[in-house]
Formats: C-alpha cells, sequence, structure tokens
C-alpha cells in the first residue's frame, strides 16, 4: 500500500528525502497530464499549474548547473502526448530530457529542439489510417466524445459524457477494432488512460523510456511521479527502496508514496530544490 505524504509532511518524511538528499546523480521523471497540470476538458487547454511551471524551470536551471558536477540532478518530462504536443502545453526548459508517445520518443536536451516529427513506416503509417478511420466512426455514433490526433496514435476523449455512455462509446470503439477484416492488429497497442482510449501504432511503455532515461544520465536514484493507469509501467521499471514512486491522487498503484494532486507536487518540488541546490 503506497504511504500518502502531504505537502506540510514533506520534510519530515525522512526517508523520502534521504533517498533524494543521499542519490550521487538524480533523476527527477515527471508525468505532465494530471501531474504537472490539472486535468482539464480538452488536451489543447492544459497547463501546468503556476508554482509548479516555476519550480520547473528552477530544476531546469538546476540541472544545467549541475550537469557536469558530482552531484547533478536531471530533469524529464515523461508524457503519453507525443512530443510535439508536448512541447506547447509544457513549455519544458532547454536541460530537460523530454519522453513522449508513452516511451516511443526520446529528447535528450541536446536533441530536444530538433523536428519534433517522427519517421512512420509505411506499415504504421496505414495502420494508424485505417485504426483512425475506426475510431472516427465510432465517435460520429457518439455524441459528446471527440478526437486527438497523435503522431502514433489516435485517441478518443469520452470526458464530459455520462458515465454509461461513456464506457459504451470505448466498447464499441474495442470491438470494431476487433472485428477489422483481413487487417492485423499485431502492429496496434490498444492504452486506456483517463477517460481515454488510444490506437498506438507503436509498442512502447513509461517504463522503456525511463530505463533509457536512467542509461542516458546514469541516474542512481530515479523518482517519478505519475496519476494515471500507464504511469503503473513506469512504477514497475522502477527499484523498490532505492528509487522514489509517487502516485499523483486517488486510484490502485503500486507506487510506495502518494500525493492528493497536482495541487501538492509543488511542495514535492520545493523539497528536492532544497535537498539538492
Ligand atoms: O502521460 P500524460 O502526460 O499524463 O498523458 C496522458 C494523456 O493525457 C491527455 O489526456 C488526459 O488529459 C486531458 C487534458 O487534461 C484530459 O482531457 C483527458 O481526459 C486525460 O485522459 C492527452 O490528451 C493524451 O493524449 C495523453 O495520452
Amino acid at each position: 500500500m503506497s504511504r500518502v505524504v502531504v505537502p506540510e509532511n514533506f520534510r519530515r518524511e525522512s526517508e523520502l528525502g534521504a533517498r533524494l538528499q543521499n542519490a550521487e546523480r538524480l533523476l527527477i521523471a515527471l508525468d505532465f497530464d494530471g501531474t504537472i497540470s490539472p486535468l482539464v476538458a480538452r488536451p489543447e487547454d492544459a497547463r501546468a499549474l503556476p508554482a509548479t511551471a516555476r519550480l520547473l524551470r528552477k530544476l531546469d536551471e538546476l540541472a544545467a548547473a549541475t550537469v557536469a558536477s558530482a552531484r547533478p540532478t536531471f530533469l524529464a518530462l515523461v508524457s503519453g502526448r507525443d512530443i510535439a504536443s508536448l512541447q506547447v502545453v509544457a513549455e519544458p526548459g532547454e536541460h530537460s530530457f523530454l519522453v513522449g508517445s508513452h516511451g516511443a520518443e526520446l529528447r535528450t536536451p541536446v536533441t530536444a529542439n530538433l523536428d519534433p516529427a517522427v519517421p512512420l513506416t509505411e506499415a504504421q503509417r496505414e495502420l494508424l489510417a485505417t485504426v483512425t478511420e475506426v475510431l472516427e466512426s465510432v465517435q460520429s455514433k457518439s455524441p459528446g466524445s471527440f478526437l486527438e490526433y497523435k503522431t502514433l496514435s489516435t485517441v478518443l476523449h469520452t470526458r464530459g459524457m455520462g458515465t454509461e455512455e461513456a464506457s459504451g462509446a470505448v466498447v464499441m470503439a474495442e470491438k470494431a477494432l476487433a472485428s477489422l477484416n483481413g487487417v492485423s492488429l499485431n502492429g496496434v497497442s490498444l492504452k486506456h488512460g483517463k477517460e481515454i482510449l488510444e490506437a498506438a501504432v507503436a509498442h512502447s511503455s513509461k517504463g522503456e523510456g525511463l530505463i533509457w532515461l536512467r542509461e542516458q544520465t546514469g541516474a542512481d536514484c530515479l523518482l517519478f511521479a505519475g496519476d494515471d493507469v500507464t504511469d503503473e509501467q513506469g512504477f514497475a521499471a522502477l527499484k523498490a527502496g532505492q528509487d522514489v514512486t509517487v502516485k499523483v491522487g486517488s486510484g490502485e498503484t503500486i507506487a510506495e508514496f502518494r500525493i492528493y494532486g497536482p495541487e501538492s507536487l509543488p511542495a514535492l518540488l520545493q523539497l528536492v530544490l532544497d535537498v539538492r541546490s
């Protein structure tokens, strides 16, 4: 069971603080929607809470200042969004690593601002067009739903619909995809998230993204905070008792610690700055 840490207690949570302080090479990896930003009706309207945005800028500066030192602190955003969308809504600093599309897109600070376009194979392009057509048909029969078009996936959003209508739309989409004639769905990864169903043409996970980040940074302690079901694969890839896993908000989790929501994140980031600056 994860331990709830309320902001006022961070300083007394000696174990959490000690791991962050004692790490030689620390990496702070944060999910975006539901962690850095509160969840909102439209994906394009999501933004970091002002206090979080300010502290992320400070952590990005800390990353720049310590990168060549014996005790670096690295920062990464690890999102289900594609990197092009993440750059717009998260406005990441120049010294941050970016993991987009649930681990399928990987950028170091040096490559983060290069062309975000991901080359798709012809087969992926065709498959994405096919699943998108299916989801468009479902969406047209599901008032209140809408689609989000991403580099490697299409997402059916049901936020704002009634609970029954929303689960009906998701089931309809799953059935329609499963009954596609003559199309192999081996290349499709279906991901359930918070009031979304995503059909991706790349198989990747946040766990793979975090393993890549550890290789890139040589971090001996990695803090990962996330709110969604896809973040559980990230928690699973980390080392119990050495790394720090933080579930943001309610819901089942394998994370060791839990905070109430995005509004509690600034206190955690401030603790990181206090023990690492
Ligand atoms: O890994 P994340 O950075 O948390 O991205 C996961 C998905 O986030 C977005 O959807 C969620 O946030 C939306 C805006 O707050 C909300 O409307 C939606 O209901 C949430 O599921 C994003 O739109 C997806 O593409 C990401 O995969």
